[in-house]
């Protein structure tokens, strides 16, 4: 099965494009609301981010404060880094189930939706990297507009991340967000019919010589590995 990694930066229109690519039923993997899921009360997550933020990141009702989480740890590396390393490895774990899922239901391809594809190196593991670009300014813009935040809010969000501009070297396919939503709907069309292109002769090379599933399997790691090298040398 062809796993597409789906990216982008903080509101240049990954979350829009993963919507209309499920409003054709294209099966999505959503890194955004598995890290909901794991922290949910109860959960083994919750009671560490307890344990290394205190009570005081938690709202009377046990949820997770997610406003009061999200001004602490985007204004400080460390503990970014420290919530990064409770969250994370339960997200990864989540999604590796529902790519399972996918394969076991037989679909042919699917897409992890990922804001930190590249940042946590799962890029590597992708068969196809798809990142969703576009200005820094109207990514600054966009992000303000939708969640009604200062400038100052909305810069250090910005800041959590690789630069966009840096983002795009890791594309195998990038989908200027700059214009409409109409323009944007045109290039998820184009991106679904490449797509299945691309997966339809995956599949059907698979079926008709077996060891080839496994094989490009091993190609994909191979190939990443050795763009990874090339990026790490570029920068
Ligand atoms: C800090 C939290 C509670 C803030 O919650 P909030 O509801 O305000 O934001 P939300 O989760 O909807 O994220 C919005 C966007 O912020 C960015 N973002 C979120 N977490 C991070 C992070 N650790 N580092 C950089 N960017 C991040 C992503 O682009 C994401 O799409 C939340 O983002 C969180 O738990 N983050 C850690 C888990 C994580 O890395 N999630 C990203 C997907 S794995
Ligand atoms: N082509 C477009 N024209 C106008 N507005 C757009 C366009 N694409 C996306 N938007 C708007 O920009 C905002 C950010 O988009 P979206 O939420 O999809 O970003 P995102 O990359 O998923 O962000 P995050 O990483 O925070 O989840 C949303 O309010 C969305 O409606």
């Amino acid at each position: 099965m062809l796993v597409i990694g789906l990216t982008g930066g903080i509101a240049t229109g990954k979350s829009t494009v993963s919507s209309l690519l499920k409003a054709s039923n294209i099966p999505i993997v959503d890194a955004d609301v598995i890290a909901r899921q794991v922290v949910e009360p109860g959960t083994p997550a919750l009671a560490k981010i307890r344990k290394a933020f205190g009570d005081e990141v938690l709202l009377p009702n046990g949820g997770l404060d997610r406003k009061k989480l999200g001004s602490i740890i985007f204004n400080d590396d460390t503990k970014r880094r420290q919530l990064n390393k409770i969250v994370h490895p339960a997200v990864r774990k989540a999604m590796l189930w529902q790519v399972l899922g996918f394969w076991l239901r037989g679909y042919k391809y699917c897409v992890m939706d990922v804001p930190l594809l590249i940042e946590g190196g799962l890029w590597q593991w992708a068969g196809l990297v798809v990142v969703v670009y576009c200005s820094d300014s109207l990514q600054l813009q966009r992000l303000i507009e939708r969640d009604s935040s200062s400038e100052e809010d909305a810069r250090s969000r910005l800041n959590s991340q690789l630069p966009i501009s840096e983002k795009v070297q890791y594309a195998d396919i990038v989908i200027d967000n700059s214009g409409s939503k109409q323009e944007l709907q045109a290039h998820v069309d184009d991106l679904i019919r490449r797509l299945e292109k691309q997966a339809g002769w995956s599949w059907r090379l698979s079926w008709l010589i077996p060891p080839l599933g496994p094989l490009s399997a091993v190609w994909t790691l191979f190939w990443r590995r050795i763009a990874r090298r090339r990026k790490a040398a570029q920068r």
